[in-house]
């Protein structure tokens, strides 16, 4: 049989075969993937091949292989620094939640999150919440960014999780699809998934969660199925993704304004800051492409100290390693 993996404990998954019925289930043997050091071998929202063992009156799962990823999301282990842990993969798409205050998004965390998101080939939608809470100056802010990003490609939209403004939008993009919400605390993410669907209530079903018991507690993921033909990826306490290590003549390229450019500098190589002829900052020079969007660039390709200020930016778990 086939499934898909809404949960993971660690020793135990919780697959939903592809005619509908959940099955526990376990690995046996060890699991090799290509390419990945990971803790675990198995992650929510995996495709897996499985086979279906009487044990006593139970049918206890086995799952014998798992399906090609078309994605998946890490974290770096804090202690094992070569290890990686696989949180989710197969997302179709992200929803970025930003609010101009309470708490403030700023424009590099954004651009931080849509590089590595790129990098994992996962698409990021930009969600403006909190609009009904807004005077003058912060809305227009927000067009100013709206303006920036969608010029870019990427989709934006306006929404106040708590006066249902624009959650049937949302509802929309989401069907037929597996999506995941990130965004800085406080940003509303359980307020807008419990918006769209009020019976989902994550937080509750964190606590009372049976599985996660003991003082060890890490943030597990786990999907659910909602009721309009989409699922989500939940993911406790996680707030993005880990920056990826990108190699800095690659950075550009996951700038796509920048990438759209790139054939037009003089340098093949060029990595749009010192060199002469650069279409890139010649673009910045003509207002094409945003002074903000370059900056952010720089920073991350100015490097380590940098990156290690947005791993802890964007990891804020509960839980302690
Ligand atoms: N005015 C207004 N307040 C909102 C909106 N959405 C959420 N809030 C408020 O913002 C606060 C934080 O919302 P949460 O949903 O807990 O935020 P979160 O992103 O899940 O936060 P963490 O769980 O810490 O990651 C709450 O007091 C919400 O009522 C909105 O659209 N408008
Ligand atoms: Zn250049």
């Amino acid at each position: 049989m086939t499934g898909i993996v809404y949960k993971s404990t660690g020793s135990w998954y919780q697959v939903k075969s592809d005619e509908g019925e959940f099955y526990q289930c376990r690995i046996k043997g060890k699991f090799r993937i290509k390419d990945i050091k990971s803790t675990n071998p198995i992650a929510v929202g995996d495709k897996v091949v499985f086979d279906l063992e009487k044990k006593g009156d139970e049918e206890i799962g086995v799952i014998k292989k798992i399906l090609d990823r078309d994605n998946f999301i890490v974290r770096k282990s804090v202690n094992l620094s070569k290890q990686t842990h696989i949180i989710a993969s197969n997302i179709d798409q992200v929803f970025l939640l930003i609010t101009i205050n309470n708490p403030p998004t700023f424009t590099t965390f954004i651009d931080r999150f849509l590089v590595s998101a790129r990098a994992y080939r996962i698409d990021t939608i930009l969600v403006f919440n909190k609009i009904d809470s807004y005077e003058i100056e912060e809305r227009a802010e927000i067009l100013y960014l709206k303006d920036i990003y969608e010029a870019i490609g990427y989709r934006c939209i306006e929404v106040s999780a708590t006066q249902n403004i624009n959650i049937d939008k949302i509802k929309e993009m989401m069907t037929g699809k597996t999506s995941m919400f990130v965004g800085h605390s406080g940003v509303g993410k359980s307020t807008l998934v419990n918006a769209i669907e009020p019976s989902l209530n994550l937080k509750t079903k964190e606590i009372s969660d049976q599985h996660n018991q003991g003082k060890h507690t890490t943030t597990f993921a786990e999907m659910f199925d909602l009721s309009f033909d989409a699922k989500i990826i939940d993911t406790p306490g996680i707030k993005g993704f880990g920056v990826v290590d990108i190699d800095k003549y690659e950075l550009g390229d996951y700038f796509p304004e920048f990438f759209a450019l790139k054939e037009h500098c003089k340098f093949n190589n060029c990595i749009h800051t010192k060199e002469p002829q650069c279409a890139v900052k010649e673009a910045l020079e003509d207002d094409k492409i945003s002074w903000s969007r370059y900056k952010s660039y720089l920073q991350i390709l100015s490097g380590d100290e940098e990156k290690e200020h947005f791993r802890t930016d964007i990891w804020n778990e509960e839980d302690n390693e």
